[in-house]
């Protein structure tokens, strides 16, 4: 199991509506910083479904093509939902700096799931940040993590 992201590989991002403006302002931070992001969408503020945005995040992250994925709704709930229905992820909802740096080193999340109605665009950044640069700790917690995916 990888401790750490490859992070020569591009970041998946996607959201929906309620996370357009929030997405946008994340990926020109990352890419401000040199680091290659593919926009899974939406592309708009127009009204659409999350589930429509975060599965091929979901998958993207999957394929080990990507560093890590970040998806972005308004509560969060509906692309963790959807992202850990796929067996390869394992997606956290994160409010908070110490909460990313948690996802990371002691659950291996490979998704970092934002609540754009809850949390500001500077914290959003700095939990990337943190998500993107934080190794996973091994030890008692990979024995945990590997009994998360059911059979
Ligand atoms: O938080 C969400 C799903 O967990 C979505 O971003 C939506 O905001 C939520 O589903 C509410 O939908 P609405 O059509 O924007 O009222």
């Amino acid at each position: 199991m990888e401790l750490t992201f490859n992070l020569a590989l591009p970041v998946a991002i996607g959201g929906d509506h309620a996370g357009f403006a929030y997405k946008e302002e994340v990926i020109s931070y990352l890419e401000g910083k040199g680091v290659q992001v593919k926009d899974f969408g939406t592309d708009s503020p127009d009204s659409v479904d999350y589930p429509d945005f975060a599965h091929p995040v979901a998958s993207a992250v999957e394929s080990g093509a990507f560093a890590y994925g970040i998806l972005i709704c308004g509560s969060a709930n509906g692309v963790a939902i959807t992202a850990n229905k796929h067996q390869g992820i394992r997606a956290a909802i994160c409010w908070g700096d110490e909460l990313a740096r948690l996802a990371r080193s002691h659950n291996n999340a490979n998704i970092l799931c934002i609540p754009a109605k809850f949390v500001d665009t500077a914290t959003a950044k700095e939990m990337v940040d943190i998500f993107g640069e934080t190794a996973f700790e091994g030890g008692r917690h990979e024995n945990r993590v590997n009994k998360i995916a059911c059979a």
